[in-house]
């Protein structure tokens, strides 16, 4: 159940017009989503996807969407949004503002090999190239500043075990964000969330990144991180395996080479990654928002990576 505003192919019929994309055919709604309204419609010029934001505002979304059309238009892969007649890429359905991106072919790789792996490094390194001279700044809401706010509202909930590693976690991250080689790590806007549930894939070939919303701007490397996290381990321990590691990291460097700075950071960086989500995810679990999470992501998940990260230490990035 993701579709929580209804739109009926006569709405779109009257709504699209605009868009230059010929008669509306058919709309579909897709089931998977917990954020948005999302569906699939078909027109005369092919097929896209209808996404009305539940919650993002007009003010909110120019960076995701704008984000959007400036990296589709540079050659990496992620929906591009479309425009009406006017230029305009966001606009009102049924009250709430809505969007029509290209549709992505394939499906997502929930079990990735190395190869796989390799093709999101690439192009994770194309994308934070493309990405550089990007005009409009917002920084990552889910990083530092948000921690802060968010571990004391957890930890009351957690075991003596749990309270434990998010103290000391949360002042090692203070401390090395306050480091010298902090200050060096190279940065603009990064995806922020490149689950495998948010790449697109056709057999082996990666056709495309969507689900923006959590974009913002941090170091690189935060966001590699991320994506090491959740591509390249183990899902049931969090372990690392250093074959689909090695493939990443090989095909990011070939495109945009690692720095001495970043070599050093990674390890903690890695850490931080985990923290970011182990954080989000308790705070859905332990403070659910009215209807908002239908089903919480486990928390423990992340605490197991971060344990993993802090007990052993992953490939190094060159
Ligand atoms: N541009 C696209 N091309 C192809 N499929 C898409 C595209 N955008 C979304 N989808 C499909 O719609 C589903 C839901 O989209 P998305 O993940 O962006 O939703 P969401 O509401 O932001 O949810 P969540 O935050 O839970 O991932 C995806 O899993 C994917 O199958
Ligand atoms: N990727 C996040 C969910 C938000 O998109 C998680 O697994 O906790």
């Amino acid at each position: 159940m993701a579709v929580f505003t209804p739109v009926t192919l006569d709405d779109l019929s009257q709504w699209i017009p605009p868009f230059s994309l010929g008669k509306a055919l058919a709309i579909r709604g897709i089931s998977s989503g917990i954020e948005n309204s999302n569906f699939f419609i078909n027109t005369e010029r092919g097929e896209y996807v209808l996404t009305v934001f539940e919650k993002l505002t007009f003010e909110q979304l120019p960076f995701y969407l704008e984000l959007m059309r400036h990296l589709a238009q540079r050659g990496v892969l992620v929906p591009e949004p479309i425009a009406n007649s006017q230029g305009q890429i966001i606009n009102p359905l049924h009250g709430k503002p809505a969007a029509i991106v290209t549709k992505l072919a394939g499906d997502c790789q929930l079990a990735p090999a190395a190869v796989h792996c390799a093709e999101v490094g690439a192009m994770l390194a194309k994308m934070h190239l493309a990405a550089q001279d990007f005009p409009i700044r917002q920084p990552n809401l889910r990083g530092l500043p948000w921690w802060r706010e968010t571990a004391p509202v957890v930890l009351p909930y957690l075991p003596a075990e749990g309270q434990q590693l998010l103290h000391d976690e949360m002042v090692f991250q203070e401390a090395f964000a306050a480091s010298d080689i902090y200050r060096q790590l190279p940065n603009g806007p990064v995806h922020a969330d490149l689950f495998r549930n948010n790449v697109m894939f056709d057999g082996d070939q990666l056709t495309g990144f969507f689900d923006f919303y959590f974009a913002g701007c941090d170091t690189w490397l935060f966001d590699l991180a991320v994506t090491v996290n959740d591509w390249c381990i183990d899902l049931d321990s969090g372990v690392l395996d250093n074959a689909r590691v090695r493939a990443m990291l090989d095909a990011y460097h070939a495109v945009r080479p690692f720095s001495a700075a970043e070599q050093t950071a990674w390890q903690p960086m890695l850490r931080a990654g985990a923290l970011r989500f182990w954080l989000s995810r308790l705070y859905d679990f332990y403070l659910p928002r009215a209807a908002e999470m239908l089903t919480p992501h486990d928390p423990s998940h992340f605490e197991r990576i971060l344990r993993q990260r802090v007990a052993h230490p992953a490939p190094a990035l060159y």
